[in-house]
């Protein structure tokens, strides 16, 4: 497969792109000839980002591109020969090396479109397949899918903060985390939301539109900014916006107007400014009135300068006549929360006869942080518009079958319960990707997958996607998982006496 997803950056191979101890596990379970035990793994997050509402899950495509292209290439397999312990021993024999060696990836794997709303707890992603393979891959999925959710995630929040009718345009990679970080940062931000990018790697790799204005250095190379701004206007005379905040906004946008006036004598129009410093709600209501007293209605006004969520809607509340919203560090380096916690865990493992399962859980002091076990989906019951109302994990492979009316569970407070109706509709989250490896269909395209970010986004109640205190949207496990997890951890949790 040759989709460019890591680009020349990382390229060929990416299977070292791990902890060390996965291999050390590798390894271990393969001395053991428990490598091929089949176990389900799902990768969740526990708290939507940002102290907000939702998730916009992302990353899939990259992350299955990962996947299908995992092999240890000769000279990863030549590195890993030469590690050694704290005794100076090699850390992996060569037996094991050759193994590896062959290594393709063959599990299932069940996931969340991308683009799709999600919540904490949730499973984003199963994988399900031999052990060695499954647990392999968890360090990858985690980096790839914890940042593309977490700014495709930002994104949204800034798309709503600017409204349906603004261009949102991502400016960021120059603050990025490095060059990945950015080009990840613009790929993500694009799918929750942004209309296009700065960063023209990014737009080569993932067919996202390219757009940009200019610096302050062009206006400073002229050292006058009616002179640099015609010069601009010679180069692109269809594609200019002009910087205007190089010396005095204002005589900036008094400048741009003259030469828009220009332009338009010869047949061009100048298609917007950009204010880069000051009170920008003050000066895009002064430029707006100078530029529509001159006639010049349709120039829009471009905004940059630290903007995010909070800000854009509150110079919006304040009245600001910006129209393209320049967004760079705060949403590239998700500022205000720079990591998704996702976490990847052991759910089930067959048992030794591989007839039936071992459901499996990790205990926690806090009962929320406690894994869930079981062969996971997510059902998500819809209102009459087709709105998500409740979402409910449950158990595929649990001994008894769902019931017609399921109950679902608060798992952090068990008295709060509630019924669903029997006819309520619900579409399941979780759906085929890959099974032994193989992709079951073409996934979507990253344009299409920022439509279906925004369907769902929009889908969302408005308590649930505000930015203070937004409501908690209820995702509970179905009362048979409930109970089963209980039972669980009361099995596994020690008996200390007092
Ligand atoms: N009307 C406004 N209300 C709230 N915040 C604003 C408003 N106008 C601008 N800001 C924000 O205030 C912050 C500071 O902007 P300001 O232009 O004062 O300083 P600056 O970034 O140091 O500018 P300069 O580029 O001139 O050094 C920026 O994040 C900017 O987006
Ligand atoms: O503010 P951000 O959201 O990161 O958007 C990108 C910023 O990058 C550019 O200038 P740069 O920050 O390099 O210099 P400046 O602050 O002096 O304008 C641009 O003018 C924006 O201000
Ligand atoms: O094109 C722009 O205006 C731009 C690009 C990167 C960073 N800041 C602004
Ligand atoms: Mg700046």
């Amino acid at each position: 497969m040759t989709s460019p997803v890591f680009s020349g950056l990382y390229r060929p191979s990416l299977a070292l792109l791990t902890d060390l101890y996965q291999l050390t596990m590798a390894y271990g379970y393969w001395k053991r000839g428990l490598h091929e035990r089949e176990a389900v793994f799902h990768l969740y997050f526990r708290r939507a980002p940002f102290e907000g509402g939702y998730a916009v899950a992302a990353g899939l495509a990259l992350a299955i591109d990962y996947l299908e292209n995992l092999r240890f290439a000769a000279e990863d397999i030549a590195y890993l020969a030469g590690l050694t312990g704290s005794q100076g021993a090699r850390l992996f024999p060569d037996d094991f090396l050759a193994y590896l060696g062959k290594l393709k990836f063959t599990c299932d794997v069940d996931a969340v479109a991308e683009g799709t709303v999600v919540f904490g707890n949730e499973p984003l992603v199963r994988v399900q397949g031999p052990l060695l393979q499954a647990q392999l891959v968890e360090t990858a999925l985690l980096t790839i899918i914890n940042f593309q959710t977490l700014i495709a995630t930002k994104a949204a929040r800034i798309r709503d903060a600017a409204g349906p009718h603004d261009t949102v345009l991502e400016f960021g990679l120059r603050r990025a985390q490095g060059p990945d970080g950015g080009l990840g940062a613009s790929r993500a931000a694009y799918l929750g939301g942004a209309d296009a990018t700065s960063n023209v790697l990014a737009g080569r790799l993932y067919g996202i539109p390219v757009r940009g204005t200019h610096a302050h250095s062009w206006v400073q190379a002229f050292g006058d900014e009616s002179q640099a701004f015609a010069a601009y206007a010679d180069a692109f005379p269809d594609d200019s916006v002009f910087l205007v905040d190089t010396y005095d906004t204002l005589d900036g946008v008094r400048h741009a107007i003259a030469v828009a006036l220009d332009m338009r004598q010869r047949g061009h129009e100048l298609g917007g400014i950009r204010l880069d410093s000051g009170d920008l709600a003050y000066l895009s209501q002064e430029a707006r009135k100078l530029l529509d007293t001159a006639g010049l209605e349709n120039v829009r006004i471009v905004a940059s300068n630290d903007l995010e969520e909070t800000l854009i809607a509150s110079l919006k509340q304040q009245g600001a006549r910006i129209d393209t919203w320049g967004v760079g560090t705060q949403l590239v380096t998700a500022y205000d929360q720079p990591a998704l916690g996702g976490v990847y865990k052991l759910a089930a493992l067959r048992t030794a006869n591989s007839q039936g399962w071992d459901f499996t859980l990790k205990l926690s002091e806090q009962q929320a942080k406690t894994s869930i076990p079981g062969i996971l989906q997510v059902r998500r019951y819809l209102g009459d518009q087709g709105q998500p109302r409740a979402d409910m994990i449950y158990n595929i492979a649990a001994p008894t079958p769902l019931p017609a009316a399921p109950t679902i569970l608060d798992p952090a407070d068990a008295t709060r319960r509630r019924p669903v109706r029997p006819s309520a509709p619900f579409r399941d989250l979780l759906s085929p990707v890959l099974r032994q490896g193989q992709l079951v269909q073409p996934l979507p395209t990253l344009a299409e997958s920022r439509v279906f970010a925004r369907q769902e986004v929009n889908s969302l109640d408005a308590s649930i996607r505000r930015f203070l205190n937004p409501h908690v949207y209820p995702v509970g496990l179905e009362q048979g998982l409930h109970e089963f997890r209980t039972q669980l951890m009361l099995a596994k949790r020690p008996v200390r006496l007092a």
